[in-house]
């Protein structure tokens, strides 16, 4: 997957700021603030948004998506798992993420952390670019380490572009790219991420701590 130039704007207002990056493997990590553009970079990327320049190319029957906000249809689990054109192979996400015992329930009817994990079990299942946006927001702690483990696992078959908020998820992935007013400002392995670029990213004072190869950050006021 590529995307090359992209820029994107509402109104006046340029949101995409001429991207260009390219996934080759393992997870990617997009991190940057409120508001700095990463739905909308993710939404360009599967054809959602119109590009105002730039290219996107992407083989869109392997993608597949699980966005950051969803609707709550009334339609039972496995329907909600089979829907739309994609036919995948959900079984053994469902296994490993415990929902097998839910297949019968309103999708309506489940917890929110119980509604991310069967989107995030029906984009692994359907594709092999894995696009997810925030798949960690309503996680509880072992349900973001199980899915930070099955990327883990997962990464030789299949490429994973997500977005998060929690800096600790740096640890675990292969590539972060930084957004800041919908530009890129780092591109590169998680351990050179420095604290003073994640600083000026968010406009807050970040103090990385590295610690049994493991980085930790923390606010400094
Ligand atoms: N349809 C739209 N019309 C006008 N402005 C929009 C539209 N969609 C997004 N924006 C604006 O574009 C900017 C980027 O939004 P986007 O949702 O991509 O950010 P984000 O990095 O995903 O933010 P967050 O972390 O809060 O989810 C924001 O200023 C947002 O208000």
């Amino acid at each position: 997957m590529m995307v090359k130039g992209l820029r994107v704007k509402f109104g006046n207002k340029i949101v995409i700021d001429n991207i260009t990056f390219e996934l080759k493997e393992g997870v990617t990590l997009l991190l940057g603030p409120n508001g700095s553009g990463k739905t909308t970079l993710l939404r360009s990327i599967i054809g959602m948004v119109k590009l105002d320049e730039g290219e996107v190319s992407v083989d869109l029957e392997k993608l597949s998506y699980s966005p950051s906000e969803f609707f709550s249809p009334s339609m039972k689990i496995w329907e909600v798992l089979t829907a739309g054109r994609k036919r995948g192979n959900y079984d053994r996400y469902v296994k490993l993420l415990g929902l097998d015992k839910l297949m019968q329930r309103d999708f309506s009817t489940l917890s929110s952390g119980e509604k991310r994990l069967v989107l995030i079990a029906k984009a692994l299942g359907e594709g092999n670019l894995v696009i997810m946006d925030e798949p960690f927001s309503n996680l509880d702690f072992a349900n973001k380490f199980k899915i930070i483990a099955i990327m883990s696992q997962l990464k030789n078959e299949k490429l994973f572009l997500i977005t998060a908020h929690e800096l600790e998820v740096i640890n675990y992935v292969d590539r972060v790219i930084l957004l800041k007013n919908g530009r890129i400002i780092y591109d590169g392995k998680p351990k050179d991420l420095s604290d003073e670029l994640l600083s000026f990213a968010y406009n807050y004072k970040i103090k990385r701590v590295d610690l049994n190869g493991k980085f930790f950050f923390t606010p400094e006021f």
